[in-house]
């Protein structure tokens, strides 16, 4: 796996505590399951603002004032303070915006219609799906990373990996009912965030755009654009940015608005990443405050963080702030739960490592074993890389290390609930986008602010290793059977 270059992930955590500081085969396209919620009638949520074409606004939410942006240039930050905003975020039920000049005067009324584009990774429907699922993640560039010049082994190696995964996949999911719980979840969540935001005087529609299963983000587009949506919050239901998730997202929907002239001028705002607004840090330690209560000593229980894992080169080599992000968030919560009086001990770990390179450690399976040596009796699991039931809950945490913890000596277990359509979550995510709305300018098309993480950062001492390295890579994988099932072996 190559490095990923730095590219969007880059969020400048300042003003914080900071302690350390993913289409193919079977894509087809149902435009309905897209659409969540329709605002009923036109209002304006946002204060008068300039919005003339700038440029992709990034914004990473966070509930202090001290914010910056990311404009798709590696390290290159604009305070929000700098950038050309007039006027209040605020709700009113009052049809129309006014869009103010550079003096604040209003120079032009029109109608708005906000669009919430909720962006997920999505997950098989059916035991069917499977395979065509794992080959659109694998055929990802953000999930694997191939230089450039084999680029066109990306599909047949995505065929390949998704392939040989896929017995092991459909075990998984045949273990949660066949399918993931991801569409209807989601779902419930978009539903729900329409529904707080109605409640906070700005309706909106709210879309669904899933990156490797319906509802396709392409489908979600086409429906905002077919709605009329004259400014677009793109909230990632992951809290924590990192280039394969909310990263692969963004970028796609980058090539997509590039490539549309009516949508390159929409009013876009993103929301990067949103893992240390208050909402969220209280919503988790509720959850984790309940959970403890179950335990007959709740005092003496291991709070037990599993994160999804990412390759250790994404964050070394390529600047994934999420490892970052990730211990920020346990250490908010921390925080958090202290200030109730709970005092517990907590340890971090990484969970679902695929493919034979490096990820992120402590490996989650591998910390479970030796807690349980040390002689600790009494685990709470807490998942915080996502927000909804999925397989790696109900699978990995609930059946898999389960058993391994009560194997190595564990005798009390629990598990915190993903936070779902938790209300005071809920109500915090449709905070995030009523603040976000004042910065929503439109994506430019020219390369400056494109994501792209070839040619934003070439380096040629580093492009020839990769080519060296991948080329005898990409020849042991498609021509030795012997490597190939080792490979295989690894995944499975
Ligand atoms: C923050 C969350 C996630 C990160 C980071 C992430 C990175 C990542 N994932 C894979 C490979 C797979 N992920 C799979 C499922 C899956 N991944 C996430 C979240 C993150 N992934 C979720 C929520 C799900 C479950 C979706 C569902 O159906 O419920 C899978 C498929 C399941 C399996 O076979 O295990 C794979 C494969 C990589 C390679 C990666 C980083 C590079
Ligand atoms: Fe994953």
């Amino acid at each position: 796996m190559e490095a990923a270059s730095p590219a969007i992930g880059r969020v400048k955590l300042s003003g914080l505590d900071s302690r350390t500081s993913r289409r193919g085969s079977t894509k087809s396209w149902h435009p309905t399951s897209a659409f969540i919620g329709r605002g009923r009638k036109s209002v304006t949520c946002s204060g008068g603002e300039l919005n003339k074409p700038l440029e992709l606004v990034a914004v990473s939410s966070r509930h202090s004032t001290d914010d910056s942006v990311n404009l798709g240039k590696p390290n290159v930050f604009v305070p929000l303070s700098k950038r050309k905003l007039v006027g209040q975020t605020f709700c009113s039920a009052r049809v129309g915006t006014f869009h103010e000049n550079s003096f604040g005067v209003a120079s032009h009324a029109a109608e708005e219609k906000i669009g919430v584009l909720l962006l997920n990774l999505g997950g098989p429907d059916t035991l069917h799906d499977v395979q065509p699922f794992l080959f659109n993640l694998f055929a990802d560039p953000d999930i694997i990373r191939l230089p450039r010049m084999f680029r066109f082994l990306q599909r047949p190696l995505a065929q390949l990996i998704s392939v040989a995964r896929a017995p092991k996949s459909k075990e998984g999911y045949a273990a949660i009912g066949g399918g993931s719980p991801l569409r209807k979840i989601t779902d419930e969540q978009a539903n729900a965030l329409r529904s707080a935001l109605e409640a906070k005087n700005c309706p909106v529609d709210v879309y669904i755009g899933m990156r490797y299963w319906h509802p396709f983000t392409e489908e979600a587009i086409q429906q905002i654009k077919k709605d009329g949506v004259t400014k677009l919050v793109v909230l990632p239901l992951y809290p924590q940015f990192s280039i394969s998730t909310s990263g692969s997202s963004i970028r796609l929907l980058q090539s997509i608005f590039r490539e549309d002239s009516h949508l390159a001028r929409l009013p876009v705002s993103i929301i990067e990443s949103w893992y240390e607004r208050e909402g969220y840090i209280k919503s988790m330690a509720n959850l984790i405050e309940q959970e403890l209560r179950t335990f007959s000593r709740p005092e003496e229980v291991m709070i037990f963080f599993s994160a999804h894992g990412v390759p250790v080169s994404y964050v070394k080599d390529a600047g994934d702030p999420y490892q970052d992000q990730m211990e920020e968030c346990i250490f908010f919560i921390m925080k958090e739960l202290k200030t109730r009086g709970i005092n517990n001990e907590h340890t971090l770990a990484y969970q679902s490592r695929v493919g034979p390179v490096q990820w992120l450690k402590p490996y989650t399976d591998e910390v479970i074993v030796e807690l349980g040596q040390k002689g600790v009796k009494s685990l709470l699991a807490v998942p915080v890389s996502f927000v909804s039931e999925h397989i790696e809950t109900l699978e990995e945490i609930d059946m898999e290390y389960k058993n391994l913890a009560l194997e190595s000596g564990i005798e009390n277990w629990g598990r915190v609930p993903a936070l779902g359509c938790t209300s005071s979550f809920i109500l915090d995510l449709a905070d995030a986008v009523i603040e976000a709305l004042p910065s929503a300018t439109a994506m430019t098309t020219t390369s400056s602010t494109t994501i792209s993480s070839d040619e934003s950062d070439f380096d040629p001492i580093l492009t020839a290793i990769n080519l060296f390295f991948g080329s005898i890579m990409a020849f042991f994988l498609l021509m030795s059977p012997k490597l190939i099932s080792a490979f295989k072996n690894n995944l499975l």
